[in-house]
């Protein structure tokens, strides 16, 4: 396969020729820099000329059994391709070309992240040196087994145990109960020969809670499970049928001491505990996953975003005005409201996660030195934005959806497998709810800290008791964000105001904490959104520095439309607590219609330079050439029931009910 530019249909034509922006400065800015978007490049270009990493048959077609070995062919193609062409795994994962052409669940997802990422970062040295090339160099293949048939968000909940014998130096991993069960964990079913996985440790009759141990599951020459572990695949779910999630079961099976991960905590061979810096570090696989996720949530939803706007610039339906040509759906108001916002979504989640990322970079290299300040920080961001981010991109996709009509339910549009994949996002890696729980927690704790003096944190200064007041005009996009933030901190304010009133009346803590739960997600959900709109405004006017006047135009609309659509959303709190009027949302609503004109005009061009070509997107409506019915016709004609004109049912039920006297 080369790549080849096809011609594109008139509609789309006359899209392109209306942009008035550099799509190719905009492409770098999204990648990152001009070099990484050539980087991509270089390994698309080399995958797209492997064509064994392509379906010979649409997934759909296939058997649960046939999709598995189908992904699981592509994977370890993919993984040989990459190392021959001079790239690792890790060039497809942070370039996110892998998972465009493996994003349906594939088997060696959670080894190429959950697995290695625990490696890398709970081993002490002796342990780094032995497992890291075996995993690198797939010699070992592994996954990540936490969660349990009983227990997945309470972690301190879960049951297995790994109990120390000091006689043989050995732990013994045993699965008391079924709700024991390891259960849902990627490629444990079937593929992986390794888990990392996650036991109740025990010394001397002592609980010390969950601690990461390496386990090897299978042999590596028969692949035939060892003795003492009872290992299997749960079943079809709503997607991502192409992975082998699975259970697994420990009967008094014995490890080594060694095989417990001691970066952070020890157990010595007389069965002494050495306790960690902080109690959370073992949790530090999860945290890294939910920066990843980030990245990951914006992408799929950008790629439901190039289908649905570039099909609605191809799709023509109706009269606006009686008697004229059927207009392109994209000249609808609703249906400009219905996706525009979330284009501006795609690029805010973008910016976030950069953001994001750097934080963790930063607080992992103070962990290096011994410095845990910055933990509780990474732990409130990451949760908050993984969930933002997950819950955006699966409404995001699902309007999407819903913008193409009929044809967006069609499994060649590819929207329902982009949804089915990322709606799994809002459960994994700590339950949405949960994780804003946790950040609710960091919300009033900082509240209360403030109101004692304290210095906050920079992601929560703004929560200050006396805040300094905004000198921006309120309309400008800093007055706006400003009183984004007046809301939050009155949100937080009144929580915290709820949750002393119950105490003072008699309430424990807990009693009080569960009473006002709703109101804590909704201000860990406004806080993070918050958080957002900042990173965003702060790019933007940084990029205005170096990028030409017509991406940083476009940039400027996308970010303001965020902005005033948040506003919007919240308005109900944003009058309670002041901080704009009545006259004010009326002015911002009317402009929101405006923006959405004024960016409908470059839609396309927009969509155009997230740069995702059509081998990737894997959608008969949103390809380069807007040819849409064409494609949408010839996948029909590939439907083996189009194999023969008159199917088996027909004569073994049909016919006979059509005879039959009824
Ligand atoms: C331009 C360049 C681009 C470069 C891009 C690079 C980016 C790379 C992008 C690549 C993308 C790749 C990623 C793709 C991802 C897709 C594949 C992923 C597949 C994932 C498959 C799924 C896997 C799983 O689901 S694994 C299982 C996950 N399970 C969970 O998440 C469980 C959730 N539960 C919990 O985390 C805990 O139980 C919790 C937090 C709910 C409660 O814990 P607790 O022990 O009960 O604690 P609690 O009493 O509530 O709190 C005590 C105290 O501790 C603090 N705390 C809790 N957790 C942490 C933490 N992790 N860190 C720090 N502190 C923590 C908590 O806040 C409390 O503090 P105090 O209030 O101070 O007491
Ligand atoms: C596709 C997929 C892949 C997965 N891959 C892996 C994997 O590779 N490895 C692995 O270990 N796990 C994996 N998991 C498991 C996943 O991490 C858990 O399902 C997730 O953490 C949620 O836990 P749970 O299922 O116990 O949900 P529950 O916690 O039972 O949630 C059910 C409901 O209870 C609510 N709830 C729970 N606790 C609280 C609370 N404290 N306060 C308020 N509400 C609460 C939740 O909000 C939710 O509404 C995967 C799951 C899926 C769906």
């Amino acid at each position: 396969m080369s790549v080849v530019v096809p011609e594109c249909c008139d509609d789309l034509k006359r899209e392109r020729g209306r942009c008035l922006f550099n799509k190719e400065e905009l492409t770098n800015i999204l990648d990152g820099g001009p070099k990484l978007t050539e980087k991509r490049r270089r390994i698309e270009k080399m995958l797209i000329n492997t064509p064994e990493l392509f379906d010979d048959v649409s997934p759909d077609y296939l058997s649960h059994e046939d999709r598995y070995s189908n992904e699981l062919r592509k994977a370890t193609q993919l993984m040989t391709t990459l190392e021959k062409n001079g790239f690792t795994y890790n060039d497809a994962v942070t370039t996110g070309t892998g998972l465009w052409l493996l994003m349906d669940g594939n088997p060696l997802s959670l080894h190429i992240s959950m697995f290695l990422d625990t490696i890398k970062g709970q081993s002490n040295p002796q342990q780094l040196q032995e497992w890291l090339p075996l995993a690198e160099k797939f010699k070992i293949i592994g996954t990540y087994a936490q969660t349990e048939l009983g227990h997945g968000t309470f972690v301190r909940g879960l049951e297995t145990t790994a109990t120390y014998d000091s006689t043989t130096k050995e732990f013994v991993l045993h699965s008391p109960t079924i709700t024991a069960t390891k259960w849902w964990p990627g490629a444990l079913g079937k593929t992986s020969n390794h888990a990392v996985v996650m036991a109740q440790l025990y010394l001397g009759g002592k609980c010390y809670g969950p601690h990461i141990f390496m386990v090897q599951l299978r042999d590596l020459e028969t692949h035939r499970t060892l003795p003492g572990i009872v290992v299997g695949e749960i079943g079809p779910r709503l997607g991502m049928n192409s992975n082998d999630n699975g259970f697994l079961q420990f009967n008094h099976h014995r490890i080594p001491l060694t095989n417990m991960f001691m970066k952070h905590s020890q157990v010595t061979e007389d069965g002494k505990y050495v306790k960690p810096l902080h109690s959370k570090l073992s949790y530090g696989t999860m945290v890294q996953t939910r920066v990843g996720i980030v990245y990951h949530a914006s992408r799929e939803l950008s790629r439901a975003l190039i289908i649905a706007i570039r099909y609605s610039a191809v799709r023509h339906q109706s009269e606006m005005v009686p008697g004229d040509p059927e207009p392109q759906i994209l000249d609808y108001q609703t249906q400009q409201y219905k996706l525009l916002p979330h284009l501006a979504s795609f690029f805010a989640l973008r910016f976030s996660a950069r953001a994001l990322l750097e934080v963790f970079i930063g607080t992992s290299a103070g962990l290096g030195s011994g410095k845990m300040n910055m933990l509780p920080e990474l732990h409130a961001l990451s949760s908050g934005l993984k969930a933002v981010a997950t819950n955006d991109a699966v409404k995001g996709t699902d309007i999407c959806r819903l913008a193409c009509g009929g044809h967006g339910y069609l499994s060649s549009s590819n929207l329902p497998r982009i949804y089915t994949a990322i709606a799994a996002g809002i459960t994994y890696e700590g339950e949405n709810t949960v994780l804003f729980l946790q950040v609710a927690r960091y919300l009033i704790k900082s509240f209360r800290a403030s109101s004692q003096g304290q210095t906050l944190p920079f992601s929560v200064s703004y929560l200050r008791v006396q805040p300094p007041s905004s000198h921006a005009p309120l309309m400008s996009d800093r007055g706006l964000v400003d009183a984004l933030g007046a809301g939050v901190r009155w949100m937080v304010g009144e929580a915290e105001r709820r949750l002393q009133q119950l105490v003072d009346s008699g309430h424990s803590p807990h009693a009080a904490w569960n009473a006002c739960s709703v109101h804590l997600v909704q201000c860990a959900d406004a806080h993070t959104r918050y958080y957002i709109c900042e990173q965003f405004v702060d790019a933007v006017s940084k990029l205005g520095e170096t990028v030409s006047s017509g991406v940083h135009e476009v940039l400027r609309q996308l970010c303001r439309l965020y902005i005033l659509h948040r506003v919007i959303q919240t308005a109900g709190i944003l009058l309670r607590c002041g901080a704009v009027d009545g006259k004010a949302l009326t002015s911002i609503e009317e402009e929101e219609c405006h923006l959405l004109a004024t960016l409908r005009i470059q839609a396309v061009s927009i969509v155009d330079a997230i740069d995702i070509k059509d081998v990737f997107l894997k959608s008969t409506l949103g390809a380069w050439d807007g040819n849409v019915y064409q494609r949408i016709y010839e996948e029909a004609q590939k439907s083996p029931l189009n194999k023969s004109d008159v199917t088996q049912g027909y004569y073994q039920y049909l016919r006979p009910l059509m005879k039959a006297n009824l």
